[in-house]
Parts: structure tokens; sequence; C-alpha cells
């Protein structure tokens, strides 16, 4: 379980998280949703322990997480952000190995081998394991990034927009293998989702963010409500319902259409 207390953060005079309190229950997939700035990454920033906090806590397992070394903290929590993504030529079994380094130190033993072709086997990827990821299409790409995230074998897992650049097929395959690595690896994926409906349909649990506060938290069911959306995003959802789940259609009413 990974508790959040407290949490505030500013960048000169601007809040960027104003008093975040947050549990994350084990085992689940967690969307962050909310408008751009809303300081959902800033959340996985701190949570990763790549930035700090101003004031207020993060307990994993119920550790405060000043109190775990780094080397043990990248064995329990990994993150992929966008920025993590380098350009360098390497294959990717190669790429996937870094995912390992926490446990290997660069010395693969035969455990940091099984893990690594463990997670190119989940991530479907073995017959391309020795292809340059620069010759990968974005999905494929994006998924030899999360291997590496698999290959660490953290429990928590933490995703900035891994859906960014992918289209629906691929977005919604990457959302299966993600609910995947909940049901069958036992990990707890925390991820940031611009994709309301993918939230809506993939995640267990979803938190609404705006202006660095929470909004609301909850079930899908009890977060696609009009009332809660219009406000985080400022803008008028529709609310329709298909198969007994709530979805969100974006409109522009008559009256407000401009023409440029
Ligand atoms: N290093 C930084 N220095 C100054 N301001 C920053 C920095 N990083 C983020 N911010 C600001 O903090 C706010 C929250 O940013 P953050 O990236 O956490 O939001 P977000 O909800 O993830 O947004 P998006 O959906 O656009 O990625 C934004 O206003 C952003 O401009």
């Amino acid at each position: 379980m990974i508790e959040i207390k407290n949490l505030n953060k500013k960048y000169d005079q601007l809040v960027v998280l104003d008093d975040v309190n947050l549990t994350i229950k084990d085992g689940a997939v967690t969307a962050l949703i909310g408008p751009n700035g809303a300081g959902k990454s800033t959340l996985l920033g701190v949570v990763s322990r790549l930035l700090s906090q101003d004031s207020g806590e993060v307990f994993i397992n119920g550790i405060e997480q000043k109190k775990i070394k780094p080397v043990d903290y990248a064995k329990m929590i990994a993150i992929l952000k966008q920025t993590n993504q380098i350009n360098v030529n390497l294959t990717v079994r190669e790429l996937v190995t870094f995912g390992r380094w926490p446990h290997s130190k660069g010395n693969l033993s035969k455990i940091d081998e099984e893990k690594i072709d463990e997670a190119i086997k989940f991530m479907r990827l073995k017959e391309i394991e020795n292809k340059s990821i620069n010759h990968l299409s974005g999905g494929q790409k994006q998924r030899a990034y999360i291997a590496m995230i698999v290959a660490q074998d953290t429990k928590y897992v933490l995703l900035d927009e891994p859906l960014n650049n992918l289209d629906m097929k691929y977005a919604v395959d990457m959302m299966l293998i993600l609910q995947n690595l909940v049901k069958k690896l036992g990990k707890t994926v925390i991820i940031v989702l611009h994709d309301i409906n993918i939230a809506a349909t993939f995640a267990d649990h979803i938190v609404a963010m705006k202006d660095g506060k929470i909004i609301k938290e909850g079930s899908p069911d009890e977060i696609m409500d009009k009332k809660t959306l219009d406000y985080v995003y400022d803008h008028e959802f529709c609310i329709a319902g298909v198969n007994g789940k709530k979805y969100c259609i974006y409109y522009q009413e008559e009256e407000k259409k401009v023409l440029i």
C-alpha cells in the first residue's frame, strides 16, 4: 500500500501539489486523470522519488519513503516517464536488461537472465528481442520500455502517460497488458491517463486532480459523473451509458461553435 500524507510542492509561487492525501490500494490499476498542469506527473515524480516534496510524507508498505535506501527503493517502485526514453542504439533485450540494474549492478545472474526472459515474453517481444529499439514502431517501442520496467520486478509500477502516440488498438492492448500485470504478476499499477474513457474502461480506481488537489477519487462509476468531470476539466461533457458502464462524449453546442 502507498500512503500519501499532506503532500505539498511549489515551484516558486505556483502550488503544484496542495495538501494531497491519497491511499493507493495494492493489486489494482489506479488511474490519475485531470487537465494539463493538474499535478499528476509531479505526484508520480514525488512518489517515485525523482522529485522531492516541500512537505508531507509518502509511506510504502508502512515505511516512510525517506527511510528506505535508494537501492532498495528501486526494487520496490519503478517509474516510466516520457522523458525516460533514451536516444541510443540498443536492442530490445539490451534495453530490458537495464531494468535489472538495481538487482544486478551490471553483473547478470541466472535469476536476472530469467527475469529478462520473463519480461520479454510477458510483453510479447520475443520475436524482436534482437532488433534495435530505433527500428520499432511507437507501440512496439512502448512495449519494450514497459518490459524494462517489468524486468525491474517491483511491486509498484508507475507509468506517466504510456499511451501517448499509441493508436486505439495499441492503447487497448497496452491497458490489457497492464491489467495482466496486476492479475497475473501481482503488481500494483498507477498510471497517468489523458483519455477518460480508457480510464473508465480499464482502471479499478480513478483519482481526479485539478490545480494540485485531489478533487474526487472512486470507482469508474463514481468518477464518470458529469458534475465531477465538468468541474475537473472545465468543460461540458455528456455522460452516456453503454452495457452498464459510463463513458463521456465530447460535444459542442451549436451556439458555442466559433468559426475561425
Ligand atoms: N520543473 C518545473 N519548474 C517549474 N514548474 C514546473 C516544473 N515542472 C512542472 N511544473 C509546473 O507544475 C504544474 C504541474 O505540472 P505536472 O507536469 O505535474 O502536471 P500534469 O497534470 O502532469 O500535466 P500534463 O497532463 O500536462 O502532463 C504545471 O503548471 C507545470 O508547468
